[in-house]
């Protein structure tokens, strides 16, 4: 058996929601390639911080005795709660058995967020933050019923995309897929570009990053970013704005990864063009910029991933990869 779950954006793009039933409640949670645990609003949660979302009913559910969860993003967000056992049903494909983290603590920029009612973890489980033992990611609780041992992601802008689980679907890209080795080690999708390009400048230096849909941007080293806004006229690093921002009419380079020897993922200038700062000013935020926060790592998020039909291979031949081609 295998499964497809529409995923939707929100307000630029921000984050793509996805539909899940745990239960018999449905929750839009954001599905998070950069972070494998599962965790929902709850009736644990302030009763102000429960407002708007879809609400995990604990006191109806099978607590996992003496489980819990805290999670630190690198954004610097963080949740925190306990753990029960539940049906989680996305795109047709059910875990009967599935951990699900109930929240009882968000941190401002959950209780920010008016739309997710979570997350949806799809990194490798060894990333897992329940404690005492660790729990398995819903992708990792399905696997055996797919296939393949498969995600393919394809985002979009501004529109309504898919996760392809257990199957590849050819309608959905064009020309090869061309695959490149993961390095699963710290259980992220980690991958490295041999090369990059900003415009026909190559550079050759090799990129290593973390194919991330849970990160709307694309974050890479400071100096590699402020290489490519000098190609951008107007381009300024922005502490108001927090990061580099340009005249919404810029005509923005493409930012190109030379990845499996000599295969071209170029990611076009209009989506690096990511959104107007305001309503008044005539300023846009940078879809590439620095990676500041907690991680030391380089995160290809939506931005990059939105230009391709995203293979996540956790092992169809061998290794784990991740396959792009153009959609
Ligand atoms: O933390 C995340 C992604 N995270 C996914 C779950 C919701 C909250 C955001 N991305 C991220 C990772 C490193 C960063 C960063 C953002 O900003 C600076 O460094």
């Amino acid at each position: 058996l295998n499964g497809t779950a529409v995923t939707s954006p929100e307000a630029n793009d921000l984050e793509y929601l996805t539909p899940v039933t745990i239960g018999n409640v449905t929750f839009h949670l954001d599905f998070d390639t950069g972070s494998a645990d599962l965790w929902v609003y709850s009736d644990e949660l302030p009763t102000d911080e429960q407002t708007g979302h879809a609400v995990y009913a604990t006191t109806d559910s099978k607590l996992l005795p003496g489980s819990s969860w805290e999670i630190l993003y690198g954004d610097g967000s963080s949740a925190g709660g306990d753990v029960f056992a539940d049906t989680v049903v996305v795109g047709g494909l059910t875990a009967t058995m599935q951990a699900v983290e109930a929240a009882a603590t968000l941190s401002a920029e959950f209780e920010r967020d008016a739309h997710s009612d979570g997350l949806l973890g799809l990194a490798f489980s060894t990333l897992n933050m329940v404690k005492p033992q660790k729990q398995s990611t819903f992708f990792d609780n399905v696997k055996s019923q797919l296939d393949l041992p498969v995600i393919a992601t394809s985002l979009k802008h501004g529109a309504p995309g898919t996760y392809d689980f257990g199957f590849i679907d050819e309608n959905k890209y064009t020309g090869p897929l061309t695959y490149v080795d993961v390095d699963s080690s710290r259980g992220y999708w980690t991958f490295t570009a041999d090369a990059y390009a900003f415009g026909d400048d190559q550079i050759s230096t090799s990129l290593t990053g973390i194919a991330d849909t849970g990160t709307t941007l694309i974050l890479l080293p400071s100096d590699t970013v402020s290489r490519y806004y000098a190609n951008v006229s107007g381009a300024q690093d922005s502490p108001l704005h927090g990061g580099y921002v340009f005249p919404c009419d810029s005509k923005l380079t493409p930012f190109t990864l030379v990845v499996a020897g000599n295969h071209s993922v170029t990611v076009p200038g209009e989506l690096i063009n990511y959104a107007p700062v305001g309503s008044v000013s005539n300023l846009c935020f940078g879809g590439i910029q620095a990676a500041s926060g907690l991680v030391d790592i380089n995160i290809f998020g939506d931005v990059f991933l939105k230009s391709q039909y995203v293979v996540f291979d956790a092992g169809s031949q061998g290794g784990p990869r991740l396959g792009f081609a153009n959609q």
